[in-house]
């Protein structure tokens, strides 16, 4: 079964807490969801592999350790998922992205799949696939499933907040995949939004509802 990394640094605590808070705008939701997608990022590459180097500095040799190859892509789930993919790419600018584009129907909660885009050398890389809300996990599985289709390799799932449901979802259709969250919330209500969560993702980064 894939890891479950929760992301719980008090300063991604403190600004999750704002990004919840129904009085926060949209300026100060969409500066927040970046901020956290870039912190929850360093615990995401913990794992990166190293190379072993020599510089010389002023003094001397010394011995360090660079990132060996440049290796990652970035997917994220229109919309929501954009919010997050700058904050991310300020850690690994290195990072090519991919777009796949999905909407949750309200009635049936099923994932319709209306986008994707993918660089050309996808395959070669290993992919997070990003979004803010996992939360029945169907929009994250098709994702996966669509990506896995087409010989690529997703190995981790990026959300902000999710639901035990969502959760348990993504891990027994792709144990294979490691998810990191900011917070793991209670349950879902009878529409299917995360309960407390933070409402709807997209609508609150753009300015819809
Ligand atoms: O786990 P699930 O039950 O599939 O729900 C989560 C999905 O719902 C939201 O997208 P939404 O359908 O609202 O699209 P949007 O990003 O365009 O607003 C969210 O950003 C996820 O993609
Ligand atoms: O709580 C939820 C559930 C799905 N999508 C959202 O944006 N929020
Ligand atoms: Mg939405």
């Amino acid at each position: 079964m894939g890891r479950l990394v929760i992301c719980d640094h008090p300063l991604i605590q403190h600004k999750v807490t704002i990004i919840r808070d129904k009085e926060t705008n949209t300026k100060q939701f969409r500066e927040l969801v970046d901020e956290v997608a870039m912190l929850m990022a360093y615990e995401l590459t913990r794992d990166l592999p190293l190379e072993e180097v020599t510089v010389q500095t002023p003094v001397a040799d010394a011995k360090g350790f660079m990132i060996a190859g440049r290796t990652m892509g970035l997917v994220p789930i229109l919309r929501a998922g954009l919010g997050m993919v700058d904050g991310v790419l300020q850690i690994l600018p290195s990072a090519k992205v991919g777009h796949i584009g999905l909407y949750r129907d309200h009635e049936t909660l099923q994932p319709v799949e209306y986008y994707i885009s993918l660089p050309t050398d996808v395959a070669e890389r290993e992919l997070i696939v990003i979004d803010p809300m996992l939360a029945t996990g169907g929009s994250a599985n098709a994702a996966i499933e669509m990506l896995k289709k087409r010989g690529c390799r997703p190995t981790k799932l990026m959300c902000l907040i999710a639901a035990p449901e969502g959760v348990r979802a993504v891990q027994e259709k792709h144990p294979d995949v490691d998810i990191y969250l900011a917070a793991l919330d209670e349950k879902l209500n009878e529409h299917g939004y995360i309960v407390p969560g933070l409402g709807d993702a997209g609508d609150r980064l753009y300015g819809t509802d």
